[in-house]
């Protein structure tokens, strides 16, 4: 393969007319893109005019604008680098490369431009001169705001070349960097971007796969595991657009930063059909980011935890062993009696249900009702007391009496007080709650643990079940409970849990008819539809949009079910949370990216196998990722001795350049200099940072005076813009750093991060991976032993 950096002549010099040439075609493309704009806008906009105000026409209006709306973002989307690449073939076809497909509007509406994802944009990423798939030459075209700016062409197949033109392809600038290297090279912005322009081949084979079963993506760090698998998303949302739109894709990652981190990366693809979330997020109307203590987390973590939590809903079933009294005006003696013997026949009955508890709640008091009534009835016929009537008749009841001492023991308010406590309705933050609180409860909820183990579950209640800090293990524990109770009554929900309700009712109503009515008849909707009311719906259209998009819906629906979940940093995840995860995706498409060589969480895995084979057995299939886009050789080099600390046997991946500049340590001799010392390291570094960004890596108790010490010596870089960009140099503990890259970073204590925890050595070594540039280290002590080939300044 032979590349060069611009349409060059024999010295290497632009060739001016080949740049005008693709200016023109590309100011053609922009030119049909905002025709296409502008037909968007006035076809939405005619919708809100037009429509008639029956409920039949209002939704037919909200469906349509949703519709037109989201086209506009894809449109929108698509401006900057609408189109970035050019495919000649060895029989003269050519096509365009870009964001998304257009056509010509005349004549025979030829395809001007086409969607990468397209099957025949393939061969742009993946033809070799080994294999040119029919490609002669692969042209990138870089432009900047509409201009071309300028062209990189790779001929594949010079076999039908000119003289001339062979010429010119041989003529390269060695020096020249390639789209990839310039990419790479670039500095961060403290958001990732996507990388359409510059897909590699292996990663392009992920990113097509087939989206049936689960599929491991393992690599090393900077393998490109997240960029691949968000343009994976993109490339599923525009292949099985009709089955994806509706039930959405889930993108887990690790935390609120890494989200924001990668929350542009999409909506530059122009989808918006992903949820993005973290495992915290995973129950509705939870956001726990609090953490455990590691101990804490790990048991948490276990699948034996299920099984703790079916018996903690099973200590809420058990019968009282002395009788009850159930207070009711109607019976001899103002009260009827629920003895032992009776409940059981009642808790029987529900248990044969195998419905959840909440439920099978309703089939209990049935039947306790349905008893209560018979003794009822037996009593009063026994006091032979009739009503009107002379004592000593019996008294016969008809079943119309029946009925109506029925109804009269149902909706008594003494009598559901008194029944209250026997199998009650219940939330999963109740049971959770309570288990924790009663050292009794987690006794006979987790007979096998250890007094320690069920020590350390121990917590106490908040004062209001509101006020509870849910850590993000609590998050799978409550999301098992309200698997095991099944719908919280009315009655046991919060007042948001039920507008949430409400809302994501309506909007499936809304989404269910765009689905199967296109002519947008909805009359049984109308009453509901009627809350979206004509004068008001201008204002409202934007919320509706928002109402009716799968993030909404599904973020409020605990029993939404993806068409694909995507998880990132997959191997922190623990037991526990695969359930829930396994529970919103029943059909088991999912792409798991991650390394198990940078798990840190104590839950975590430490076999992909051992996390599958619960749930597929030994269906899923991994994919290797081997080239590291991020970190330079400099740099791996030492992350490689620190990876054969956590397993000799671990490869790590291969850096695709080199920088020339040697990671640098820095020893401290005093520990109380050492933040200073920090300090110092980090001043020298900003001074040369220019447009780059910087991170500190601490071990977690240094992240506050750190902080607040760099806050002071650098107050400008460490503020954030004021945008939704992180500041330019920041502090975080490794943890929060998971995932993340900056072009500077800087580890503190690496000894320290080592030593404070199991996974010590995965944590340095998600440390030192997180530089595109420069690596320093600042450290007190004798150096550790992997880290001493750094240059000491
Ligand atoms: N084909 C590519 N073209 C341009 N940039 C790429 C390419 N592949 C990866 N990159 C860049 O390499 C960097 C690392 O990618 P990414 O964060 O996806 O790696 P990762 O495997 O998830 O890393 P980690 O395991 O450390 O979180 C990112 O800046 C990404 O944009």
């Amino acid at each position: 393969m032979s590349r060069r950096d611009a349409p060059a002549d024999r010295n290497g010099h632009a060739v001016p007319t080949d740049l005008a040439t693709e200016q023109r075609y590309v100011a053609r493309l922009y030119e049909r893109l905002d025709t296409l704009r502008v037909e968007t806008v006035a076809l939405r906009d005619r919708y809100i005019r037009d429509s008639d105000n029956t409920p039949g026409g209002r939704v037919e209006r909200d469906i349509a604008y949703a519709r037109h709306a989201a086209s506009l973002v894809a449109l929108t989307a698509a401006e900057d680098r609408l189109c970035f690449g050019r495919l000649d073939f060895t029989d003269g076809d050519r096509a365009y490369i870009g964001r998304m497909g257009i056509f010509d509007d005349r004549g025979d509406h030829q395809q001007l431009l086409m969607d990468w994802r397209a099957p025949s944009a393939r061969p742009f990423y993946v033809a070799t001169a080994a294999a040119p798939l029919g490609v002669q030459r692969r042209r990138h075209l870089r432009t900047r705001r509409r201009v071309v700016e300028s062209l990189a062409d790779e001929y594949l197949d010079v076999s039908d070349l000119d003289q001339a033109d062979l010429a010119r392809v041989t003529a390269a600038d060695p020096t020249s960097d390639g789209p990839l290297l310039a990419a790479l090279n670039a500095p961060r912005t403290g958001r990732m971007g996507d990388i359409v322009e510059t897909i590699q081949a292996e990663q392009d084979r992920i990113i097509r796969a087939d989206h049936r079963g689960v599929m491991v993506v393992q690599g090393g760090p900077g393998t490109g595991k997240t960029v691949v698998a968000l343009h994976r998303a993109a490339y599923l949302l525009y292949t099985h657009r009709e089955q994806l739109m509706h039930r959405g894709v889930l993108v887990v990652g690790p935390n609120e930063t890494f989200l924001r981190y990668i929350s542009q990366v999409l909506p530059s693809l122009g989808e918006n059909a992903v949820v993005l979330t973290t495992p915290g997020e995973l129950f509705p109307g939870v956001r726990a980011t609090a953490l455990d203590d590691p101990a804490v987390a790990a048991i948490k973590g276990r699948t034996s935890m299920a099984a703790v939590l079916a018996n903690a809903v099973l200590d809420r079933q058990r019968m009282p062993r002395e009788p009850i009294t159930v207070p009711f005006g109607g019976a001899p003696g103002g009260a009827l009696t629920a003895d032992r013997a009776l409940l059981e026949r009642a808790q029987q009955r529900a248990w044969h249900s195998r419905l959840p508890h909440n439920q099978a709640r309703r089939l209990f008091l049935r039947s306790v009702l349905d008893q209560l009534l018979r003794q009822l009835v037996e009593r009063l016929e026994q006091g032979r007391v009739r009503a009107g009537g002379e004592s000593g008749d019996r008294l016969v009841f008809t079943q119309d009496d029946r009925d109506s001492l029925r109804r009269e023991l149902a909706t008594d308010p003494a009598v559901a007080a008194a029944l209250s406590r026997v199998w009650p309705a219940l939330s999963p933050q109740q049971v959770l709650s309570e288990l924790y609180a009663s050292p009794r409860r987690l006794r006979f909820a987790a007979p096998d643990f250890t007094d320690r183990q069920r020590a350390l579950l121990e917590r106490p209640v908040a004062e209001h079940l509101s006020d509870t800090v849910w850590t993000v293990s609590d998050v799978p524990l409550l999301d098992e409970a309200a698997e095991l109770l099944g719908d919280v009554p009315d009655a046991a929900r919060g007042q948001q849990d039920r507008e949430r309700a409400e809302r994501t009712a309506y909007a499936q109503e809304v989404l269910d008819l765009m689905d199967t009515s296109p002519d947008g008849e909805g009359e049984g909707l109308a009453g509901m539809l009627g809350i979206v009311s004509a004068a008001d719906l201008a204002e409202r259209q934007e919320e509706l949009v928002s109402l009716t998009s799968t993030a909404e819906r599904a973020g409020s629906d605990r029993e939404w079910t993806f068409g694909h979940v995507i998880v990132d940093e997959a191997q922190e995840l623990s037991s526990m949370a695969w359930r829930v995860l396994m529970r919103r995706n029943p059909l088991r498409s999912m792409t798991l990216v991650g390394d198990l060589a940078q798990t840190s969480d104590p839950a975590g895995a430490a076999s992909w196998q051992k996390v599958l084979r619960p749930y597929v057995r030994d269906r899923w299939h991994l994919e290797p990722l081997t080239v590291n886009y991020r970190t330079p050789e400099e740099i791996m080099a030492v992350a490689a001795r620190v990876l054969s600390r956590i397993d000799p046997r671990l490869q790590a991946p291969t850096s695709v350049r080199a920088t020339g500049v040697r990671p640098w340590r820095r020893a401290v001799t005093d520990p109380a200099g050492l933040v200073p010392a920090v300090v110092r390291a980090v001043t020298d570094e900003a001074e040369q940072l220019g447009e780059r960004q910087l991170a500190v890596l601490v071990p977690d108790d240094l992240v506050g005076p750190v902080r607040r010490a760099l806050a002071t010596a650098l107050p400008a870089a460490t503020t954030a813009p004021g945008t939704d960009l992180p500041p330019q140099v920041s502090v975080l503990s490794v943890r929060q750093a998971k995932g993340l890259e900056f072009d500077v970073v800087v580890v503190v204590e690496p000894g320290r991060m080592v030593q404070a925890s199991q996974r010590g050595w995965n944590d340095l070594y998600v440390a030192v991976t997180r530089a595109t540039q420069q690596l320093g280290v600042v450290h007190t002590g004798r150096v550790l032993a992997e880290l001493a080939e750094l240059e000491p300044r």
